[in-house]
């Protein structure tokens, strides 16, 4: 248990995140905790490298903890251990009154694990998100709810990931309904996207700034997939989909940020590193792109093609569509509302709907017209506001 040697007021409450999607989705919470005068410091874990690196120059972030990881193997349970080792140092050195963690990752489910163990604490943030599908997504679904278990604050974003912990037994007063982050940080992110275009600045990679020009007035398809489900052939059915698509729609562009991850460029590019010339110049695989380079390509899309959960947030906040490459979607609020639908990796149902919405520009535009379920760009003031009344009447 921790023992803090310092008065509460002076302690942090302590921002513990490492991939991409957490640094995003909690960049806005960052600033609205100091705007409300809780003493705040970001701990950087490390699961994400480089990636990570660009997003907190953007957000003009400086993590004031970084873990170093020693990988020496791609285990779970390797990565998990080191996190939970490490974290404990940092959150024994820095004595925060509360650590805040987001999502699923494994970064969210060893710094809980960590908080708890020296009983600190635990605010979760996009709190309730399930598939009730143990396998999709693989190990998210176990560890958000998992999480959860451990949290004392559950912000959650919609009614419906609220209803979800109230029926996992979590008292309604710890439950929060607050919207997500994701629709902060796409907005702000817009403005700031916004800003550097009207500076003349450069927002796509040198490599693939031509795509601005290219584009003229036709339909660009923004591509993206790294599920560990999807890994093999549900990748490969998608690149094929792609290959099929681009033969089939003369006008279509297609922009695919490839993940890193070998398990997924490999098959990417293996299946569309050799496309004929005719279609190869009128699709882009590029390494993972800048935050504003990619809020860029959706917001020039007419459609999105993912199975990330972020996309599937930024597309509703930016009225962009989006076909889900999953079976499931713990985000069921943005096919209800109109603005996605789960179309799962088989090529020939991607190309079948991908196809008839091209050819149905009224069926894409209910699409677009479709209500943002997941809220209203203000929802880090409401978490840093609960916060501090919260942590204020602990003092
Ligand atoms: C299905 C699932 O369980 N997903 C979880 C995963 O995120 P998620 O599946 O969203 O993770 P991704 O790696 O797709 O990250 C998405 C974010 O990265 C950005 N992006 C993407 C591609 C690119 O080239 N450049 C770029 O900047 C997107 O704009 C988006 O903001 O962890 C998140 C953080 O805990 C959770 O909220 C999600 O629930």
């Amino acid at each position: 248990m921790l023992a803090p040697t310092r008065p509460d007021a002076a302690r942090p409450v302590l921002i513990s995140v490492g991939t991409r999607p957490e640094i995003i989705k909690m960049a806005p919470l960052y600033d609205a905790l100091r705007a409300a005068g809780l003493p705040v410091a970001w701990v950087h874990t490390g699961q994400h490298g480089d990636m990570a690196e660009t997003l907190y120059e953007f957000f003009g972030i400086a993590p004031a903890y970084r873990v170093t990881l020693e990988r020496r193997n791609g285990r779970l349970a390797h990565l998990n251990s080191l996190l939970l080792e490490q974290l404990t140092e940092v959150f024994e050195s820095a004595q925060p009154q509360a650590v805040l963690v987001h999502g699923d990752t494994t970064s969210t489910w060893a710094s809980a694990q960590a908080a708890f163990y020296l009983d600190v604490p635990i605010g979760h943030v996009e709190a309730g998100l399930r598939t009730f599908n143990a396998r999709e997504p693989f190990p998210e679904e176990k560890n958000r709810e998992l999480t959860a278990r451990l949290a004392h604050w559950h912000f959650s974003p919609t009614p419906g990931a609220a209803a979800n912990l109230r029926a996992e037994g979590i008292a309604t007063a710890q439950i929060h309904m607050v919207g997500n982050t994701a629709v902060d940080a796409a907005l702000g992110g817009c403005d700031r996207l916004g800003a550097l275009l009207d500076q003349g600045r450069p927002v796509l990679p040198p490599d693939i700034d031509g795509l601005r020009t290219q584009l003229g007035g036709r339909p660009l398809v923004t591509v993206t997939a790294h599920r560990r489900e999807n890994w093999g052939d549900g990748i490969r059915d998608v690149a094929r989909a792609v290959a099929q698509l681009l033969a089939q729609h003369p006008e279509l562009m297609v922009v695919w940020p490839v993940h890193g991850n070998p398990a997924v460029a490999d098959t990417v590019r293996g299946e569309l590193g050799q496309l004929p010339p005719p279609l190869a110049s009128r699709l882009t695989l590029c390494p993972p792109l800048d935050y504003p380079a990619l809020l860029w390509c959706l917001r020039h899309s007419v459609l999105a093609l993912t199975d990330s959960g972020g996309i599937q947030e930024e597309g509703a906040a930016l009225s962009t569509p989006v076909l889900v490459l999953r079976n499931t979607t713990e985000r069921p609020e943005l096919i209800e509302a109109g603005a996605g639908e789960l179309v799962g990796t088989d090529t020939a149902r991607i190309v079948a709907r991908v196809g008839q919405l091209l050819a149905k520009p009224a069926a894409l535009q209910r699409m677009r017209d479709a209500v943002n379920p997941f809220g209203d760009g203000r929802t880090a003031a409401r978490i840093a506001e609960v916060l501090r009344q919260d942590l204020a009447v602990a003092a």
